[in-house]
């Protein structure tokens, strides 16, 4: 089912040269996206636009999901602790038994000083914990992650790695941002690059190369200009190379 589909979006801040320009994107339920592009590219304005955070200059948005949102830079500054926040915002959006899910989650996540750790005093990567927490709070039926990743240390790389799966598991439609193509495709089903305003399928930037050794098999996604080099360090670790698909 589309959940949200945009039309020609196009996006220009002032008189400057496009952000976006002519983007199609439709996002349906139980479908991990990952966008990816360099700084400045439009990563961001596509998803707040995708959130309904911003309007687009030229286009359209169809479809109105319930939506999770995780800006880059979780806005850490209340007083309260994490969990009373939390409860707070989920009362006032009426979401059952918000508390104990809020609990649950930044415990699984690992928050630093557990749940009720006040919020100003946060990292920036516990305070992302926060975010993601606040995002998944209400099951929503599209979750919009921008650069999830960043600041995560690595348990908590995995523990989104599993919440993104259960969201769409459930049914929901995920649309993250990552500046590593091969963390966007660990975890998307399809990945886009934006470059130039526009939106390309990034699908053949990246070639599957598997690998065998004493009975091992592995498999791996690696960028195209990158084959070359993961070879030769395989081939070094005693591994023989049964295809390289690009
Ligand atoms: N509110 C704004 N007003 C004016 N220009 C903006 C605004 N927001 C973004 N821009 C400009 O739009 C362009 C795209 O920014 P955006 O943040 O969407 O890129 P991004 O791909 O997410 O970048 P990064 O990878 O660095 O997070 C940049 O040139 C940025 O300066």
């Amino acid at each position: 089912m589309t959940l949200v589909r945009l039309d020609r979006v196009g996006k220009s801040y002032g008189r400057g040269r496009p952000v976006l320009s002519g983007v199609d994107l439709e996002v349906r339920g139980g479908q991990v996206t990952g966008l990816v592009g360099t700084n400045g590219s439009g990563k961001s304005t596509l998803l707040r636009i995708l959130a309904r955070i911003s309007e687009p200059t030229s286009g359209s948005v169809v479809g109105t999901p319930s939506t999770g949102y995780v800006p880059d830079r979780f806005p850490a500054s209340t007083r309260m602790s994490a969990v009373a926040y939390l409860r707070h915002l989920g009362r006032i959006s009426g979401v059952p038994g918000a508390g104990q899910r809020a609990e649950a989650l930044l415990e699984r996540l690992a928050l630093e000083g557990g749940p009720g750790a006040p919020i100003r005093r946060l990292s920036k990567g516990n305070a992302q914990k926060v975010g993601l927490a606040q995002a998944l709070l209400a099951e929503p039926e599209l979750l919009v992650l921008d650069e999830p990743w960043s600041g995560l240390d690595p348990a908590a790389h995995g523990v989104l790695g599993e919440l993104i799966a259960e969201a769409r598991d459930r049914g929901a439609g995920v649309v993250f941002t990552a500046h590593d193509e091969r963390v966007a495709r660990v975890h998307a089903g399809q990945v886009f690059r934006l470059a130039d305003g526009v939106l390309r399928e990034a699908a053949d930037s990246v070639a599957r190369v598997v690998l065998c050794r004493d009975g091992d098999r592995k498999e791996l996604a690696v960028p195209s200009e990158q084959v070359d080099e993961v070879l030769l360090d395989a081939l070094r670790s005693g591994w023989s190379v049964r295809e390289v698909r690009r």
